[in-house]
């Protein structure tokens, strides 16, 4: 018989746990019982991710019990209860599927959520015998047939048609005389959650092999990056024409990262002991982006500080100057940034003098210059001149694979912050790797950063995600029963604490008792200093 070792991962103890019982004893290296492991537990496990951690984290101590109940309730009774439509509403509304045989093993009924989770129609398996499924191949073993044999509840991991792996728990329930007249089997789905563990898995493991590379050596102060496959060859060539004076142009939407690439190539650059300025030419007033830029003789215009004032190309002189959203600057300016590209020189407002200057320029906008050119707000002179090596830097909607590693890297930056240990499920993860992102990068820090400080439990779930999140989601999980009073128990308790500021008062108001409303806070993880 297999053996099961406390260091054993979940997703090994899975693969091996034998067909027909609930719990398997644990023993350690040195052959002294460590504990017992239980199906439900495994399951646990695998809701929340843990595939490969050991399943040291998840055995029991003690024996667990197991109850079986006994009653006096006829088979008709049951028979006409599992026709009636009341049943079929509230067992059909349930996120688990239900599979339920007689007690010779013959299928009487399944649930949406079963055809859901199995692909398998009521029509193909009702009225079947549960042995005939197995021969057919459509299920590799009965979990019915098992319980009505043992005469006890089961649980096992089942394969369906050889692809969808699912838990499935039957219960006997007995009539008077002690026979099993129905099996209730309750199925829950676990090869989705397989895949998007290994998809993960995958993920971090590809990241961390572009992270490790020399472009990102410590001293760089670039190590908090996230490089995917995508990106990996624009900062390669960043890291390369840093080297050059070269004008560099970044295009791509808001986001996306084209400030901290500029940084990158100056910090990479001959330069990088010297200066980097950055204007953003979008975000001042038409009539003083040219001040902003060149600088002013004192008393040149009305409003004009008295004794002049030094524009950035100077501040940046010997350093590297960064002017984003260069596609917002007036035509009448561009002449004027054209000369300084061309010759280094320029005057400032209000002076006849030219003035000498040394500058590493980076450009970026999020508009496309090229059509700005065609269109005639854009000189192509020096659209051309700008543009010597051009960066497109993709949206993160088509960088996907770096989704995962921002939100773990946001994540640690933010629990440090705010001294939380928050995790995410892979439910959310996946929600999340799956939106849009119309903010990009500043969007996701943006929310992580939400999160970790609103939210009372340290796994946040999709249902912790905001709404316009949720709304694109809508039917991807549908909430079992206990999960939809759970959450309305949740909210009913953190508005009557913050009304009434404490458990006791929260627990008046809502007419239950404080040591009551103090159990519910802890099974459903509200802190009061939230
Ligand atoms: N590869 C990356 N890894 C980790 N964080 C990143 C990465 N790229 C960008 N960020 C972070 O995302 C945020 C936005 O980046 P940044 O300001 O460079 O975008 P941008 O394209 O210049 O935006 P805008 O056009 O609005 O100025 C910043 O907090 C930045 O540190």
């Amino acid at each position: 018989m297999t053996s099961f070792r406390p260091d054993m991962s979940v997703e090994e103890a899975i693969s091996i746990f034998p067909i027909g019982v609930n719990e398997v004893e644990v023993f350690n290296e040195s052959g002294e019982f460590a504990g017992y492991l239980t199906l439900e537990s495994l399951f646990g496990a695998v809701q929340q991710g843990e595939l490969t951690k050991p399943i040291r984290h998840f055995i029991l101590t003690n024996a667990p019990v197991q109850s079986l109940e006994q009653h006096s309730i006829s088979y008709s009774q049951f028979q006409s209860f599992f026709q009636s439509k009341l049943c079929r509403i509230v067992l059909n509304s349930l996120y688990d599927g239900v599979y339920i045989t007689d007690g010779s093993g013959i299928t009487l009924f399944i649930n949406k959520a079963y055809e859901r989770i199995t692909g398998i129609k009521e029509e193909e398996v009702k009225g079947k015998h549960m042995s005939h499924l197995v021969e057919q191949g459509i299920i590799s073993k009965s979990a019915s047939l098992e319980t009505i044999r043992t005469k006890k509840p089961v649980t096992l991991i089942q394969t369906i048609r050889n692809e969808r792996k699912i838990i499935v728990s039957a219960t006997p329930v007995f009539s008077s005389s002690n026979e099993v007249m129905y099996v209730v089997n309750s199925v829950r789905d676990i090869t989705e959650l397989i895949r998007l563990k290994h998809e993960l898995d995958s993920q971090k493991l590809s990241y961390q092999k572009i992270s490790q590379n020399s472009l990102f050596p410590e001293q760089t102060g670039f190590q908090n990056l996230v490089i995917g496959p995508s990106t990996f060859p624009i900062f390669q060539l960043a890291n390369k024409v840093a080297k050059t004076d070269a004008k560099i142009l970044l295009q791509g939407e808001t986001g996306v990262g084209k400030s901290l690439i500029a940084k990158y190539i100056h910090s990479r650059s001959s330069r990088s002991n010297k200066i980097f300025m950055e204007l953003n030419c979008g975000a001042i007033p038409e009539h003083l982006v040219e001040a902003e830029l060149f600088g002013y003789e004192p008393g040149s215009f009305t409003g004009a500080l008295r004794e002049g004032k030094i524009g950035i190309f100077e501040k940046a002189n010997g350093g590297t100057l960064f002017l984003d959203e260069i596609g917002d600057l007036p035509l009448e300016l561009q002449v004027k940034l054209l000369k300084v590209v061309e010759e280094n020189r320029f005057m400032r407002v209000g002076s006849t003098e030219m003035r000498e200057v040394d500058v590493r320029l980076i450009t970026a906008t999020h508009r496309d210059l090229a059509s700005l050119v065609r269109e005639g707000a854009f000189r192509e002179d020096l659209y051309y001149r700008l543009n010597i090596v051009t960066f497109d830097v993709p949206p993160l909607r088509e960088r996907k694979e770096e989704i995962v590693p921002l939100l773990e890297m946001y994540l640690k930056e933010f629990n440090k912050k705010y001294n939380e240990n928050k995790k995410m499920t892979p439910e959310c993860i996946e929600w999340l790797t799956n939106y849009s992102w119309p903010g990009n990068i500043r969007e996701l820090a943006n929310l992580v950063e939400r999160l970790v400080v609103t939210t009372f439990h340290d796994t946040i779930d999709v249902g912790d995600l905001p709404p316009f999140i949720q709304q694109i989601f809508p039917a991807s999980k549908p909430k079992t029963l206990k999960e939809a009073v759970a959450e309305l128990e949740r909210s009913l308790i953190i508005d009557a604490l913050k009304k009434h500021g404490t458990t006791r008062a929260a627990a008046k108001f809502l007419g239950i008792s404080q040591s009551a409303i103090v159990q519910k806070m802890k099974k459903l993880h509200i802190r009061l200093e939230n």
